[in-house]
């Protein structure tokens, strides 16, 4: 049984405050990380959407408020990504610019700390993003290799560096990969596809039906390309030596139920349900949202695409952190007293397969929803062809700083395509939390 409860904001704390308008966006494509660096670095990607987002705008760079950027994996040339790539976009000298970092909640993070300083009158326009170049994450050396290098370094004489030298071990040289590293919990000591593989023990996940989940998310996503479906949301990306990547490269349209039962499961062998095919893929990519207050929408005659109605974040064991999105949404539609039926579209970030399909098995798990929830009843079963139309991080792959934003991104997106009133975008977070906004078009 899971061991949670759902810790809820106050309504009072919550829902005042000036609206809060989503007007523009923009992603980079998604280019997944193929063993080396790819061409671009977080803040190359934030610059590459950014760029044309900004010329669109009948505003100027420099009239932002703010900037607010979520990057996990800060590369050591661009501390503050969110300041350089403001910079870098023109945005002048004077404009203020800050990173966030909550995990794979970052990109979302961004977003809803930029809703809450316009909510509160601190603000009319911010730029709020996510930028991440998994391809770019560090190689670091083991303990024992640095404090070889400190002792050569501090070596003095001849003799001490002969010594130092001589005391080499050709093993120090076997680096930590940094990404790895990142993608475990220190405190659980889990990596993210043990907590799915835990999480589909517990709510009895198989790996044909994750298979499944992943074939259809890859063949969405590639129905989405063919269609047009994500031209309003991409542009393209240029790179130093001329390449252009101009579309999501991890979709495999030939993704088949035969072929998925073949690969191995990636982190718990020989038994283990969460494979290659069935999690969400490491990528680079980058994506902004650009929010206004009502005076900014009449001061520069914008057009709102959506408002955000709310937002919440939820904590939980980091063990089972792929219930986060559950915790979150459940918080959001209790406040506005909605049901899983209400809710006209869902962004739920595709960690793993087995992970979304855990949060839908929660929501229509009685124990789980009166013990964890608090419901007298359980919410039911979400109708799946309302959730993730387009496809999401398995096929996409997931740039972890990213995901949350573009999730928001493409919920407004879909909800103007297809006629939907109401959205919401959530997802788990490494770490043992989940992010949830309620978005409505406008
Ligand atoms: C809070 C959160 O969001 S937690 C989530 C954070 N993110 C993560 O934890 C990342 C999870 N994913 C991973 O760690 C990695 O993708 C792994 C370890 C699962 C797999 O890594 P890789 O082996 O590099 O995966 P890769 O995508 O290259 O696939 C390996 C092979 O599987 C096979 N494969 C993968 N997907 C498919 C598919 N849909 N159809 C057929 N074959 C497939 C292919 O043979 C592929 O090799 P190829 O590209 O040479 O053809």
């Amino acid at each position: 049984m899971v061991q949670t409860t759902l810790h809820q904001h106050s309504e009072a704390q919550v829902l005042q405050g000036r609206p809060v308008y989503i007007i523009d966006g923009a992603r980079t494509p998604f280019i997944k990380a193929r063993g080396k660096p790819g061409p671009f670095t977080p803040v190359d990607l934030a610059v590459q959407c950014g760029r044309p987002l900004l010329l669109r705008q009948p505003f100027h760079p420099s009239d932002f408020d703010e900037v607010i950027l979520g990057c996990v994996s800060v590369i050591s040339d661009e501390m503050n990504p969110a300041r350089i790539a403001a910079l870098r976009l023109g945005m002048g000298d004077s404009m203020p610019a800050f990173t966030v970092q909550i995990n794979c909640g970052s990109g979302m993070q961004s977003i809803d700390t930029a809703y809450k300083y316009i909510r509160a009158g601190n603000a009319d326009l911010i730029l709020a993003g996510g930028a991440e170049a998994l391809s770019h994450a560090p190689l670091f050396f083991r303990r024992q290799a640095v404090e070889w290098f400190a002792s050569l370094n501090r070596a003095s004489s001849l003799a001490q560096k002969i010594k130092s030298l001589a005391a080499f071990k050709p093993g120090y040289l076997k680096p930590v990969i940094g990404l790895l590293r990142g993608l475990t919990d220190p405190v659980v000591e889990m990596n993210m596809g043990q907590t799915a593989e835990k999480l589909a023990y517990l709510f009895d996940i198989t790996r044909q039906q994750a298979d499944e989940y992943a074939v259809a998310s890859h063949s969405r996503l590639h129905r989405a390309q063919q269609e047009g479906f994500l031209q309003n949301e991409i542009e393209p990306a240029f790179s130093s030596c001329g390449q252009v990547f101009e579309h999501d490269d991890g979709v495999r349209p030939d993704s088949s139920l035969e072929k998925l039962a073949k690969l191995s499961p990636a982190f718990e062998p020989p038994h283990g349900k969460v494979t290659p095919g069935n999690s969400s893929q490491i990528t680079d990519g980058a994506s902004w949202v650009i929010l206004a207050s009502e005076d900014a929408v009449n001061r520069y005659k914008l057009e709102p695409r959506a408002i955000i109605k709310d937002s919440e974040w939820s904590a939980l064991s980091p063990s089972i952190m792929g219930l986060g999105p559950v915790l979150s949404s459940t918080a959001i539609m209790k406040r506005h007293q909605l049901t899983l039926d209400n809710i006209d579209l869902w962004e739920i970030n595709e960690a793993f397969a087995a992970q979304v399909l855990a949060c839908l098995k929660a929501w229509n798990d009685t124990d789980f929803c009166k013990s964890v929830l608090g419901l007298e009843q359980p919410m039911g079963e979400m109708d799946q062809s309302i959730l993730n139309v387009d496809g999401g991080a398995i096929g996409l792959g997931h740039p972890v700083g990213t995901s949350g934003n573009r999730i928001v991104l493409h919920l407004v997106n879909a909800m103007h395509r297809l006629d939907k009133k109401n959205g919401i975008a959530t997802e788990c977070i490494g770490g043992g939390q989940g992010g949830a906004m309620l978005i409505e078009k406008v």
